[in-house]
């Protein structure tokens, strides 16, 4: 369904200090039919921007990419034809009926007034929206606002669609729906769902496949399990008190495969086997020096434990550095 190689993307900086941001270095993607891809990152890692090239919104500066069978490059109406783009945010307009908005939908894909109609009122069943079809978007919930963005990019039945992080700014109960949702499309109705997000619970609750991208490179790639199976180990945090620290690390640097040790103030971090089992060793050995553990905290990991590994920071710490400052740049096409 998609088999991009190499993508790259340059914008060129406004302003005095002009200079280049490479946003997509060099991106390799493989989606099969039927597929659930997540597409994992920190904000500014270079996911809208990649997605934004494969539904022909923004030419590569660089690289080759078939989308749905279809050429990026010199088919670009094909692809559009065969894919489905539901933005970041959305677009219905505010003023105007559900109904109108889905038929004027399906108009814009040449679709009759009857099957523009007949399609609205199947995909309004399947996402939840029939009995809302006179209403205002305006006045929908953040939850039904993006099941109709949905709605919208499946009128022209496409086999694949793109969500660009499709539960930003709702409700963890709406997002589960959300959620629910985008599965049924995949598991009732075939369709290739290829998503973008930064929530970690979100690819890792919806996701058959992960691809992680950072700084513009896709640093990983499998399913969350494999993923996670890279990590080696329970993660541990303990606390003692200050004055003891470099001990109580110590002490437990002698646990069967202790490793990865971060010691801050009085905080131990580090990694073991089988957390469930060292803990009650630790203890003891602990208290036969005097030590007391205040606080301990043992975690399976998750994939913020792999993208840590694999970059050496946090995802949330990641995304805290790297808001894009979009306000001082502007896309140069003819950079590549
Ligand atoms: N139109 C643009 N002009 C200049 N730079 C841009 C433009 N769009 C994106 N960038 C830059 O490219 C990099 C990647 O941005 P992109 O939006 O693809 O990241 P992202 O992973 O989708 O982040 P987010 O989760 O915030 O949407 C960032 O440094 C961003 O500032």
């Amino acid at each position: 369904m998609i088999k991009a190689r190499g993508l790259e993307r340059r914008f060129r900086r406004k302003g005095r200090n002009g200079g280049e941001v490479h946003a997509v270095k060099g991106v390799d993607l493989d989606v099969e039919a039927g597929e659930l891809v997540g597409f994992l990152g920190p904000n500014g890692a270079g996911k809208t921007t990649t997605l934004r090239m494969l539904t022909t919104l923004l030419k590569p500066s660089a690289g080759t990419a078939t989308v749905g069978g279809c050429d990026l490059l010199t088919d670009p109406l094909g692809v559009r034809r065969k894919i489905g783009y539901v933005a970041q945010g959305g677009g219905t307009a505010p003023e105007v009926k559900v109904a109108e908005e889905i038929e004027l939908q399906g108009r814009l894909y040449g679709l009759s007034k009857a099957d523009a109609l007949s399609r609205g009122a199947t995909l309004a069943g399947q996402l939840d929206l029939a009995g809302l079809e006179h209403r205002l978007t305006k006045t929908l919930s953040g939850g039904q606002r993006r099941r109709l963005d949905i709605a919208l990019g499946l009128i022209h039945s496409p086999g694949l669609v793109f969500l660009d992080e499709p539960s930003t700014g709702l409700d963890p109960q709406s997002r589960a729906n959300l959620w629910e949702h985008i599965r049924r499309l995949r598991d009732d109705h075939g369709v290739t769902v290829f998503l973008t997000t930064h929530y970690l619970d979100e690819a890792d609750a919806l996701s058959d496949r992960l691809i992680v991208i950072d700084d513009g490179r896709i640093v990983a790639e499998g399913t969350p399990d494999s993923l996670k199976a890279r990590v080696s180990g329970d993660g541990v945090t303990i606390e003692v008190e200050e004055a003891s620290a470099a001990e109580a690390a110590e002490i437990a640097g002698k646990l069967t495969g202790a490793h990865e040790f971060a010691v801050t103030g009085g905080t131990i971090r580090f990694r073991v086997p089988r957390g469930d089992t060292a803990m009650p060793e630790l203890l003891r050995a602990l208290d036969s020096r005097g030590i007391t553990m205040a606080a301990m905290q043992v975690h399976r990991p998750t994939l913020d434990d792999v993208f840590l590994t694999l970059t050496g920071r946090s995802l949330r710490d990641a995304e805290e550095g790297t808001r894009p400052a979009e306000a001082e740049t502007e896309e140069a096409s003819h950079v590549a």
